[in-house]
């Protein structure tokens, strides 16, 4: 079985400008893969490589194992994209774009009628299948442009930011679609700055900066790739550090009675940690451990900890603002 995607040395260059540089990426059908990186990381030009909208400067991309330019109508008609700007005819009722929609795939008639119905239903704006895209508000566009990649049934799904902008219940309504549809089996790539959707939705996700490859893994593996932190509060400020001797400790620092730790598996660290200091004379009166984020891995991977792609609040009013607007709930 072919994967789903499969590329090789893939690069991008806009005259000086390096978009892509010989990423090589291997998605399995089935799949729900997700593309993380900083602004101007390259996810939108990847995409736009797999879909035909940019022409690569070298490398090879493959779907489903065809070309994405040699075979490039057989690559199209599996692909289902929701891009990131709101490109749709405006002025016709949202049904009627979803009919032309599926005409350009070749799907007319009945057929076309009944997928589009079953689109808007699956996105849960069936009810507005007679209103111009213009009229929906910002959370209904963002359902929109799902029901539109889901027209033509694809193979692939593609989600450029399919969140940005939106509210926090929009968002996880739209992650339940998202899901239900990749355990029917659709392969979904997604590319998104919110750190937490990567975590809440992907078997796998891929970090990208500047054009490349930082890592490719799980959520989960990559949270183990960070240390987490312990915080021990002793009963008498030390006068000095004391010393940690467990091999699975990197950093320690003592302010006041608080000592900080930090270790790769801080639940397993603890307990020795506690005995060691007690042995030493000082006596642990309370324990926190929090957890490594996939945020902090992401900011130690790419060395970005811009607030736009870290804490999971980007400001994509310049985007989309319509999507940004205080109309973008339901
Ligand atoms: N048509 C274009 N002409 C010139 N440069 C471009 C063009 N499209 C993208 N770029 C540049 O290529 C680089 C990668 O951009 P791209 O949009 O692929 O990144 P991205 O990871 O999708 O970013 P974002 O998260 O902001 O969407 C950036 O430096 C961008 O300015």
């Amino acid at each position: 079985m072919p994967s789903a995607i499969s590329t090789t040395d893939l690069t991008k260059n806009y005259g000086d400008v390096q978009a892509l540089d010989g990423l090589s990426l291997d998605i399995e059908q089935g799949e729900f893969f997700g593309l993380l990186g900083p602004n101007g990381a390259g996810k939108t030009t990847f995409i736009n490589i797999l879909v035909g909208l940019v022409s690569k400067s070298g490398g090879e991309a493959l779907v489903f194992g065809n070309d994405v330019e040699a075979d490039y109508r057989e690559v199209r008609s599996r692909i289902g994209l929701a891009p990131q700007e709101f490109n749709v005819d405006r002025f016709f009722p949202v049904r009627e774009v979803l009919l032309h929609q599926a005409g350009y795939h070749g799907i007319n008639g009945e057929e076309a009628r009944r997928r589009a119905d079953e689109a808007l239903k699956t996105v849960g704006i069936y009810d507005k299948r007679d209103s111009r895209f213009d009229w929906l508000s910002g959370g209904m566009k963002r359902r929109f442009m799902l029901a539109r990649a889901l027209v033509s049934e694809p193979d692939l799904l593609i989600l450029d930011e399919p969140t940005a902008g939106v509210d926090v219940e929009l968002r996880h309504d739209l992650w339940e679609i998202i899901t239900d549809l990749n355990e029917d089996g659709l392969t979904v790539l997604l590319t998104t700055h919110y750190i937490e959707e990567a975590e809440q939705l992907c078997d796998e996700v891929a970090i990208m900066d500047e054009g490349q490859k930082v890592t490719v893994a799980s959520p989960a593996e990559l949270m183990a790739k960070g240390d987490d932190t312990v915080r021990l509060r002793l009963r008498d400020p030390p006068a000095s550090t004391p010393t940690v001797t467990d091999d699975r400790v990197t950093d320690v620092g003592l302010d006041g009675d608080l000592l900080t730790v930090s270790a790769a598996s801080g639940g397993e660290v603890t307990p020795e940690l506690v005995r060691d200091l007690d042995r030493q004379g000082h006596t642990v009166v309370d324990v926190d451990i929090s957890r490594t984020s996939l945020e902090e891995v992401f900011i130690s991977l790419t060395g970005h900890d811009d607030e736009e792609t870290a804490n999971g609040d980007p400001d994509d009013s310049e985007r989309d603002t319509e999507a940004a607007a205080p109309e973008a709930s339901l």
